[in-house]
């Protein structure tokens, strides 16, 4: 069985925990099973001894097996990983997502996306990776009463992805503590309109709005801080033609989207002044997880 589910873009600016979108850039997992538990890995997280002794992916995968099957039995895992740790897209849900959707899948028992997308919730709190990990596309979703609400638009060719991925990791959870205990009415009135408009202007793909639409006052200042380069990214990402860029996820990735036309030169400017930097041009990706065979 394998299995296959995309990087994540969250808050996209002004909708802190609420917003996000699915990129094409994917972790692949195959799982067979083996007279011994064993483990490769190739991509992203392969020198990482973490990921060897102590997945995630396989803590996750190995309750829900047990849970459904009730046996004990022994898998080799074989992982191709695009999605960087700790770099704001979304590698921690993906791991979520895909290993709930491989135990039950390994089982052979169907499960709706919406099912998966609630269990994914007992891991990480906030819905606005799990969504687009579970579902593709952008999504506008929240949490009420244990459950995630959400309305999903698939994203058109006509516009690409742009993310800069620093070499050095944020981690969410210090991210998250980054944060202030309270916010101004201002600044909350500030972002609760920005954030409205910018899911408009998403649904009617009205490219030209996403540059006011996408700005923030409640998050990004305070990481981006942390690493302040990523503030010349930005401004060098709008400069050449970006129709909105921002901190993706936590941090530290730097995610902008621009019109299929710019793209490639969009890259290449922010190669040459940030070699240091990775920057991948990418589609969206409208599918969320799936199951290959
Ligand atoms: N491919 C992976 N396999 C196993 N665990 C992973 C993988 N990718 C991420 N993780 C787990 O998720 C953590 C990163 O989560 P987080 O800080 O929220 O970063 P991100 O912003 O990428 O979601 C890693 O420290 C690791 O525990
Ligand atoms: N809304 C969350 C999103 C975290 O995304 P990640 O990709 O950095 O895990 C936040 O801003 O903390």
């Amino acid at each position: 069985m394998r299995i296959s589910v995309p990087a994540t873009s969250a808050n996209l600016g002004p909708g802190f925990d609420t917003l996000g979108l699915a990129i094409s850039l994917h972790n692949q997992v195959s799982i067979k099973p083996s007279k011994f538990h064993s483990v490769s890995l190739k991509g992203e997280g392969s020198n990482n001894p973490v990921l060897k002794d102590n997945n995630m992916f396989i803590a996750i995968f190995n309750d829900f097996y047990h849970n459904l099957s009730q046996k004990k039995r022994h898998f080799r895992f074989e992982f191709s990983n695009e999605i960087p740790l700790s770099r704001g897209l979304g590698s921690s849900s993906a791991v979520i997502v895909s290993a709930i959707a491989s135990a039950y899948a390994i089982e052979g028992i169907k499960i709706e996306k919406e099912k998966l997308l609630n269990l994914a919730l007992a891991y990480e709190s906030h819905p606005d990776n799990i969504t687009p990990a579970v579902m593709g596309g952008f999504n506008v979703a929240t949490v009420h009463e244990n459950e995630v609400k959400f309305i999903k638009k698939d994203m058109p060719r006509s516009v690409k992805a742009i993310v800069v991925i620093p070499n050095r990791p944020m981690s969410t959870q210090l991210s998250r503590k980054a944060l202030p205990f309270k916010y101004s009415k201002e600044d909350t009135i500030f972002n609760i309109s920005h954030s409205s408009l910018l899911t408009a202007a998403f649904i009617n793909e009205d490219w030209e709005m996403l540059r006011n639409a996408s700005l923030d006052k409640i998050h990004q200042k305070y990481r981006m801080k942390q690493m302040p380069e990523l503030f010349d990214v930005q401004k060098t990402a709008l400069k050449h033609g970006a129709l909105m860029s921002t901190l993706s996820g936590s941090g530290s990735t730097l995610f902008s989207i621009a019109l299929n036309e710019d793209a490639k030169r969009i890259e290449s400017e922010l190669h040459k002044r940030f070699p240091h930097f990775r920057v991948l041009t990418r589609g969206f990706d409208n599918d969320g997880v799936v199951i290959k065979d």
